[in-house]
């Protein structure tokens, strides 16, 4: 079976004087229409994670680990090849949909421009594509193709990026926190959609967010980043009800339920910063379950409780 996305002990740095490593070795599997997220507070790799697989590393980024795209590998080493993957299998829906959408170009321009660089297609025919994806997101073309976008709400700006990103063929999308900047009832409607287009048309989604609430809500699989790693893989419902890392603890405790009177614990601390080397587990500064074997090193992955989970209490 062909997986959408295939990490295997990726490490992504970047160089200044020396390279400072952001992300510090991460597997994960992600499968076609799956919808896949990675959560964690700031700082812990997720954006550089996402960035990875829509092939928009920065030139003076530096890679180790392999990275599959539907079988074909865009990362090996610091090799990278995004040949045929970028834009085309893959596509990026940003935090500010204002702000990646060019101001001075109308929806219709931009779907031209699009279209016209990654397939050579003309007017016409990049026309009738943009009709037709702007549909799948529940927009009328008539009300959106002809205006520029800060004429368009938020919430529609947010569909018309969609479906400029759909609109090159793309099978994966990944979305850096898509709902954040929206209301509840826009942030609810976006994640119908999304799951729709999951549904219909077989999308993979990579949904990047630091919030565990919105991750429940609509994904299938969540992997916790902190400080570069994963420390604990699985689905969602067992990441929410049953989690297994202290880490994730913290951030379900942290979770408000809606009609629930719960104490919503803090706990306090930062991650190390990426460029400082840490001696033990990374999450040991801040973690109130830690004994003597957490001071020597990080614990590697292992597979407990269908989830994969990097802490010392489960080797
Ligand atoms: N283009 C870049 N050049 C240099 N360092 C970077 C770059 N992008 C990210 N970093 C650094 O890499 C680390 C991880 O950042 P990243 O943006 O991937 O985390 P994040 O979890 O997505 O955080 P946020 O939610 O704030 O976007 C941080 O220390 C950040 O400063």
């Amino acid at each position: 079976m062909v997986l959408a996305v295939e990490a295997e002990d990726l490490k992504i740095g970047y160089e200044d004087e020396e390279v400072v490593w952001a992300v510090k070795g991460v597997s994960f599997k992600v499968e076609v229409a799956e919808i896949f997220c990675l959560v964690g507070e700031s700082g812990c790799g997720k954006s550089t994670t996402g960035n990875a697989i829509v092939g928009i590393l920065p030139p003076y980024s530096v890679t180790d680990g392999v990275l599959r795209i539907f079988g074909k590998t865009v990362i090996e080493g610091n090799r990278r090849d995004y040949t045929g993957v970028r834009g085309r299998i893959v596509s990026y829906v940003p935090q500010n949909p204002g702000s990646s959408l060019n101001p001075y170009l109308t929806v219709e321009e931009q779907f031209y421009y699009v279209l016209n660089s990654v397939y050579g297609w003309g007017r016409k025919k990049a026309l009738e594509e943009a009709a037709k994806y702007l549909q799948m997101v529940d927009l009328d073309p008539g009300k959106v193709l002809d205006y520029y976008p800060h004429e368009l709400s938020g919430g529609m700006q947010q569909r018309t990026a969609i479906a400029l990103a759909l609109s090159t063929g793309a099978k994966i999308i990944v979305a850096d926190e898509p709902t954040s900047a929206l209301d509840a009832h826009l942030r609810l409607g976006l994640i119908r959609l999304l799951t729709r287009l999951r549904d219909t048309i077989k999308l993979t989604l990579i949904f990047i967010t630091h919030d565990l609430l919105s991750a429940g809500k609509i994904c299938d699989k969540i992997a916790i980043m902190y400080s570069g790693r994963i420390l604990e893989l699985g689905t969602s419902g067992k990441i929410l009800t049953e989690p297994l890392h202290p880490y994730t603890e913290m951030l379900v405790d942290a979770v408000p339920i809606l009609g629930v009177l719960k104490p919503l614990k803090t706990y306090g601390g930062e991650p190390p910063p990426p460029d400082v080397e840490v001696k033990g587990c990374l999450f040991l500064d801040r973690c109130p379950k830690k004994f003597e074997k957490c001071y020597y090193s990080h614990p590697p992955p292992k597979e407990v409780h269908e989830r994969i989970v990097e802490c010392w209490r489960y080797v």
